[in-house]
């Protein structure tokens, strides 16, 4: 049997504050009745996902979209026909949304989402709603004191909120005592911080998670972690992203991008391949290698998450 592709727009509306997003409850007597979703449904014959996206929230929640950017493309297979999710991100519109089809509609704070049951296939899209755009690597230091402040101004000058520790030339205690120092830090700035270390260091340091080199990540079976943990991953290919999917990687790194003063004699993929491994991830993907915030509108319109980089926010 062939399966029938449902090409399917929906939208994650960020409320005012960024802090809400909207969900609503599919009828029960619907496929995926009772569970909640993302509003939108299947695109018309010659529709694009935004136009589709318009239309749709217009329909269902009596709003009119001014500015969408998109977010995550999602494939997957049903028992029944192949969806993909074509996700946007809506960041202001005018209405009050309701549910013109008598469907439940809800503002829920982000780090409740994991409270409402969803379809299968809406993981990865509650993970991209929680990333931000940008992902901070710390650099290399010598100095103690220099860290510290210029984690400081990244967290308070660049808001960033998502920030990998990655400090290869400390032994484990120095390690340790940067990472705790480091946490600190990102929980009074309302950031996230995750290790790039061995798993186990989470029993050391309470972190929001652990950054997987793409040699770790491809010797392991099985998740290293605990769910409510965040498992992410350096890739470079397709065999990388495979593994990363299967061990439940919440996201992942994907590099080089461009070719950087750090790996001068690694092929650059560009952002052509980089497009083709993305759309097939289903997980969120940082672009990552010669990056800077410039380079965050193009990473989002080519079905990245954004960007990751050490040179643009470590000054
Ligand atoms: N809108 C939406 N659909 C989702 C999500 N997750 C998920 O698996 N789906 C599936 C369920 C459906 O099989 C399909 C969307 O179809 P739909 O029933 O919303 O389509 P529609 O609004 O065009 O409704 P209809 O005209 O077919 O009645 O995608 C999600 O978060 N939002
Ligand atoms: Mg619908």
């Amino acid at each position: 049997m062939v399966k029938r592709r449902v090409h399917v727009a929906a939208a994650a509306m960020i409320s005012a504050d960024q802090k809400q997003v909207l969900i609503a409850r599919r009828p029960s007597n619907v496929d995926h009745g009772g569970l909640w979703e993302f509003p939108g449904g299947k695109l018309a014959p010659y529709e694009t996902g935004l136009e589709g996206l318009k239309r749709e929230l217009h329909e269902e929640l009596g709003v009119e979209i001014s500015c969408a950017q998109p977010l995550i493309r999602v494939h997957h297979e049903y028992p029944d026909k192949h969806i993909l999710l074509d996700v946007w991100q809506v960041h202001a519109f005018s209405g009050e949304p309701f549910g013109r089809e008598g469907q439940a509609v809800r503002w829920v704070p982000m780090n409740e989402l994991a409270n409402y049951p969803f379809p299968a296939a809406n993981l990865p899209i509650l993970r991209a709603v929680m990333l931000p755009t940008e992902y901070l690597i710390t650099a290399e230091e010598t100095d103690e004191a220099r860290f510290d402040a210029r984690l400081e101004r990244a967290l308070k000058e660049d808001n960033i909120r998502l920030v990998q520790l990655r400090a290869k030339e400390l032994d484990h205690n120095a390690f340790v005592a940067r990472a705790l120092r480091a946490l600190a830090l990102c929980r009074h700035y309302g950031a996230r911080l995750l290790l790039n270390a061995a798993p186990a260091l989470l029993d050391d340091v309470d972190a929001d998670g652990i950054q997987l080199t793409s040699e770790r990540l491809m010797q392991l079976e099985r998740r290293p972690i605990a769910e409510n943990k965040w498992l992410s991953a350096s890739t470079h290919n397709t065999a990388q992203l495979k593994q990363a999917a299967m061990l439940g990687c919440d996201f992942v790194t994907l590099s080089p991008l461009r070719t950087t003063p750090s790996h001068p004699d690694v092929p650059p993929m560009g952002w052509h391949d980089f497009q083709q491994l993305v759309e097939r991830a289903g997980m969120p993907v940082f672009a990552l290698g010669g990056m800077t915030r410039f380079d965050a509108n193009h990473a989002r319109a080519v079905g990245a998450q954004g960007i990751a980089s050490i040179r643009d926010f470590w000054k």
